[in-house]
């Protein structure tokens, strides 16, 4: 089994303290995601930063775009964005711009299926359209509710489609093995990592966890 590739969800609003936490787990990460509320925040000059600090890292821009596709996406994979989130609730016309914009930088999109209602219908249709990741999420105010990805995960990477799957919402140590087993291509770890004492030292036990996981 391939291993999966392991994202960082960037999620402080601070510049300096959003660079430097890519600084600490840079060593065990795959794909750097700068968070919905820090590139909201901090903007296109992070991407930028980022782009050149780290070139050959991949760089995902979670901005769950909802409307106006091709426009708000092409800034960002201008920029330097390998990955942009789309929502999937956003309809084809949407994602389909996304895409439109991916083409013309060689990149490629993210549908989100967060709050999706038939993630199956959408994820078909998107994969159509082109998309190559589908974002299976349970979003922070989903994970306070008591929420888990698992369940849509499953049926997701069940699907058979020609794309990588992405699962996010909660990921930790404990649900690792669950979550490489049930097939996730790429697996975000956000609080588990960031709100840690060390936050290198819970980056590297995420990705000795994969690893294993995936012998
Ligand atoms: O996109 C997000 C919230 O909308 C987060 O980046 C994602 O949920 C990963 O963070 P965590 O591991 O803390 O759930």
């Amino acid at each position: 089994m391939a291993r999966p590739l392991i994202q960082m969800a960037l999620d402080s609003l601070d510049f300096d303290q959003t660079v430097a936490l890519a600084d600490q787990v840079a060593p065990y990460v795959d794909i750097f995601e700068i968070g919905t509320p820090c590139i909201k925040y901090n903007g296109i000059n992070l991407v930028k930063a980022l782009r050149e600090r780290y070139p050959d890292k991949l760089l995902l821009v979670d901005l769950k775009t909802m409307d106006a596709g091709e426009y708000e996406a092409g800034a960002f994979y201008a920029a330097g964005a390998d990955i942009c989130t789309v929502l999937g609730v956003s309809g084809l016309a949407t994602i389909g711009g996304v895409i439109k914009a991916a083409k013309k930088h060689a990149a490629e999109v993210q549908v989100d299926l967060i709050n999706v209602p038939n993630k199956a219908e959408c994820a078909r249709e998107s994969a159509k359209l082109g998309a190559q990741i589908m974002g299976v999420h349970t979003g922070l105010d989903a994970q306070a509710a008591g929420q888990t990805p698992f369940t849509d995960l499953n049926e997701v990477a069940s699907l058979g489609l020609n794309v990588r799957v992405s699962v996010a919402g909660g990921i930790k140590p404990a649900t690792i093995d669950q979550t490489v087993k049930a097939g996730a291509n790429i697996i975000v770890v956000g609080a588990a990592i960031y709100g840690a004492p060390s936050p290198a030292e819970a980056a590297r036990e995420i990705r000795e966890l994969v690893e294993a996981a995936a012998v």
